[in-house]
């Protein structure tokens, strides 16, 4: 899959000549158009926004105590959940973490490309709350049909990006599964809570940077997702989960995968799982890859439960778009709880 996915990247001016188009078919799912183009811009105008916005210090970090998860963080192996009935460690780890790391998933080599380049970015018309230094690009799986006839150049990344899809989506299916047999959660009969088709594929370029005032890569936040299955594809630390209000350090192993809860999970769970608080630092000497696949329920499946009034995943997209828009961040849940 490598030496099918590279080449399409090779020579980063096929994806600067196509950025504009493919955010176009699919943007982040929890961010503002605004707050994507600020993500997307800074290779080229990294002054113009830090000037224009003051980078917010970082968040406390307890008081500096960053702590390696290496050795504390739970570890799931996919294999074993198929066969058991009810999975205590995989239960232990969504209440206690809401984030584990996932091993013997399939193939060792899920997906590899080189850096991407973004077009210069447009200029923005608000300042989000805060500055995310990173460039990338968003794929949602369900839309991976049209871009075959937009871009027949990328046919062969349509492909790795289809495959990758199968594959991470078969993974969340199990887990989620497991979940549900865990919690004994009441399903609604033939509706998807991991659909693949508002599945979205993500690729993200962190710079390197040694200079903590230049802000984080990715700042404090949940997903929006019921699953989030990350792979930090070159190994280069970065992502830090926050645990008992310390932040550690998770640190990246070769054919693992990292999962995380999102609110979607934390509202279908009824609040018995959590969806994790994370961010990304940026590593003062490598630049970082990631590549992560969120997953979601079908948009009108009406999520029901004690703590929040009875939504659907797009009634939560809208509200979160709207909130990026008019405050500059993320609300999430709380935007839902019963009164
Ligand atoms: O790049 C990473 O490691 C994490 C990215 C992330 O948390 C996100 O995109 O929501
Ligand atoms: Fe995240």
């Amino acid at each position: 899959m490598i030496n099918r996915l590279t080449p399409t990247f090779e020579g980063n001016h096929l994806f600067s000549m196509n950025m504009p188009h493919l955010q176009v078919l699919g943007a982040r799912h929890d961010w503002s158009p605004d707050a994507y183009l600020c993500r997307r811009s800074f290779v080229h105008h990294e002054h113009v926004i830090l000037a224009a916005t003051p980078p917010s210090p970082p968040p406390d970090d307890g008081g500096d105590q960053i702590h390696e998860a290496q050795d504390l963080l739970p570890v799931i192996d996919l294999e074993c959940l198929n066969h058991d009935k009810n999975n205590i460690k995989l239960d232990e780890a969504c209440k206690q973490w809401g984030l584990f790391r996932l091993v013997n998933h399939g193939p060792s080599k899920l997906l590899s490309g080189t850096p991407i380049l973004t077009p210069s970015g447009t200029a923005l018309k608000r300042a989000p709350q805060n500055i995310n230094l990173l460039e990338g690009f968003n794929m949602t799986l369900g839309q991976l049909s049209q871009f075959q006839s937009q871009f027949p150049v990328l046919e062969s990344f349509r492909l790795s990006l289809m495959e990758y899809g199968e594959h991470l989506t078969r993974i969340a299916t199990t887990l989620f599964e497991g979940i549900a047999k865990n919690l004994d959660l009441k399903l609604q009969p033939s509706r998807s809570y991991v659909a693949e088709s508002t599945g979205i594929v993500r690729v993200y370029r962190y710079p390197k940077s040694s200079n903590y005032n230049v802000g984080l890569g990715l700042e404090v936040h949940t997903d929006s997702s019921v699953l989030s299955i990350l792979n930090q594809e070159n190994e280069v630390s970065g992502l830090e989960v926050l645990k008992d209000d310390q932040w550690l350090t998770v640190k990246p192993i070769s054919n693992t995968l990292v999962v995380n809860l999102g609110d979607m999970m934390q509202a279908i769970s009824d609040d018995k799982y959590k969806s994790v608080t994370h961010r990304v630092k940026l590593n003062n000497k490598k630049q970082r890859i990631s590549i992560c696949y969120f997953v979601f329920p079908d948009e009108d499946l009406e999520i029901e439960s004690s703590k929040y009034r009875t939504f659907t995943y797009s009634e939560f997209r809208a509200q979160v778009q709207q909130d990026n828009k008019i405050a500059g961040y993320k609300v999430g849940l709380p935007r839902f709880e019963r009164t």
